[in-house]
């Protein structure tokens, strides 16, 4: 699982731990972990030409004491000072090992640029030099690797409300943080190396599950399991308007592990479904989670949605289904699954501001409603009344295809009925749904059909490997 901690979090630990150790050790440790990545991004040192861009504070220190570490080791290092107050001592360290200060113009044949020049102690936004030596940089295609986080992204938040650094690798120290995690911020990172510190931190502000989470997660059904112990998920969706949508979500329920999957709908919709899916049963019985809401269309049963939400079973609810939630029921075990148009309605917010704050607006509609909300996006976010938020961080574009959001409602409404709580089905179900994507999308493009006919392979993937 990744962890990713606020600034106040790591500034605490830091300080705990800096109280028993020499001075200089954790940012000793830091500018170790720096080089050491520095080299195998650039497959080699010796020879390379790295140009350090240094700000006011301890993140340019890391920068400097790196670019130390690679000078040492024969690299040609220039640090462009953003700041009369760069970290003295790295700067001295740095031309003892035989390091330069310079300009900008020594990007024009930099191998690298290292963005030394604010870390966790930023505001977002990039002052008019720091900007003008990262344009440089990028018109010369100059790679840019970012110091614990690209320099001008709100670290607290993944919002990038002004200019700031996008770069190749960012590679971080102690934990992750939360823009390295949550978009857009976390699309200006690249891959991220977490180089470890020691720090002992407390419960992290966000969580991203990878392939070990999923694996302990996933109800895989055991020798006793029959049918109606492995969960029955009744489906409330498609509509004369939409009849397609039903298909879809059932392809996705029965994708996932499920036992039995009743459809309640009009005849018309269940013949079609049925046709797809022989396997289905079709009319109300009992059931152990619902999935209501994709393709409902002008046929929205409103009461009877909100009775299904004031009963025991969990439900997830999705597309048209959504306009039931009100603030003040009893919600317990509702996984809501908008996308940022719908979840901008439910709020009464713009579209463009959910997508440029999703974690805090995510975070606010599960206070609000007293449900899970999953958010579904470039960063999918799944936030839980009690504060939890986990972030899907495999997603890929190829999601963003007609359907593909019905697949995943019935997907979460079987890991429901197969026992999990609301915040672990929407946090599996949307990992499981993006690792079929990116499997379905190796044979070119992919509609919500092929989503969900790889959902399968994709989960035996994740359940086989051992890592
Ligand atoms: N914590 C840890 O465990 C460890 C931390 N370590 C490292 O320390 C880093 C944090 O260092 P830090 O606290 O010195 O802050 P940092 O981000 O370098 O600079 C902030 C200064 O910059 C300025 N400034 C602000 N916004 C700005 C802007 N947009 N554009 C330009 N300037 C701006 C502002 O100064 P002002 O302008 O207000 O004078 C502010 O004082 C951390 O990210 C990691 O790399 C590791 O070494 C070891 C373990
Ligand atoms: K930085």
């Amino acid at each position: 699982m990744r962890r990713a901690h606020t600034v106040e979090q790591v500034r605490s630990a830091e300080a705990d731990l800096m109280a028993r150790l020499p001075e200089g050790t954790l940012m000793q440790r830091a500018a170790g972990g720096l080089a050491v990545a520095l080299g195998n991004f650039m497959g080699g040192v010796y020879g390379r030409r790295v140009v350090l861009l240094v700000g006011s504070g301890d993140n340019g220190g890391d920068a400097l004491y790196a670019g130390e570490k690679l000078a040492r080791r024969g690299a040609q290092v220039t640090a462009v000072l953003l700041s009369d107050k760069a970290h003295p001592a790295g700067v001295e360290a740095l031309r003892l090992a035989g390091g330069r200060i310079g300009d900008a113009d020594e990007l024009a044949h930099a191998d690298v640029a290292v963005d030394g020049i604010v870390g966790i102690g930023g505001r977002p936004g990039l002052k008019p030099e720091a900007l003008a030596a990262v344009r440089r940089a990028e018109q010369h295609g100059v790679p840019i690797v970012a110091v614990d986080v690209p320099s001008g992204v709100d670290v607290d938040t993944g919002e990038t409300p002004a200019e700031h650094v996008r770069a190749a690798l960012t590679v971080t120290f102690g934990t992750h943080k939360v823009c390295h995690l949550i978009d857009p911020a976390a699309s200006a990172c690249g891959p991220v190396h977490l180089v470890d510190i020691g720090l002992d931190l407390p419960d992290p502000a966000a969580t991203a599950l990878q392939g070990p989470d999923i694996r302990a997660l996933y109800p895989v059904p055991r020798g006793e399991s029959d049918k109606y112990s492995r969960g029955v998920l009744g489906l409330l969706a498609g509509s004369a308007q939409y009849p397609g949508a039903a298909v879809i979500a059932t392809s996705g329920a029965l994708a996932g592990p499920v036992g039995m999957v009743r459809y309640v709908g009009p005849d018309a919709v269940a013949a079609e479904v049925r046709a797809e899916h022989p396997e289905i049963v079709a009319g109300e019985g009992r059931v152990q989670a619902w999935a209501i809401g994709s393709g409902l269309g002008d046929e929205l049963d409103l009461p009877r949605i909100r009775a299904l939400l004031d009963a025991e079973e969990p439900v997830v609810l999705d597309a048209d289904g959504l306009k039931a939630l009100d603030e003040s029921g009893d919600h317990d075990g509702i996984l809501a699954t908008p996308h940022a148009g719908e979840l901008g309605r439910l709020l009464g917010v713009e579209r463009s501001a959910i997508e440029a704050e999703r974690l805090k607006y995510a975070r606010v509609a599960a206070e609000r409603f007293d449900v899970t909300f999953l958010l579904k996006g470039s960063t999918t976010v799944v936030a839980a009344p009690d504060g939890q938020v986990r972030v899907n961080t495999n997603g890929t574009p190829w999601l963003a295809t007609a359907g593909s959001g019905d697949v995943l409602a019935g997907l979460c409404g079987a890991l429901l009925a197969a026992g999990l709580n609301p915040l672990d089905a929407g946090s599996v179900g949307a990992y499981l749904h993006a690792a079929a994507a990116r499997l379905a999308s190796a044979y070119g493009p992919v509609t919500a059909m092929r989503i969900a006919g790889a959902l399968p392979e994709a989960t035996r993937r994740i359940l086989d490997r051992r890592d």
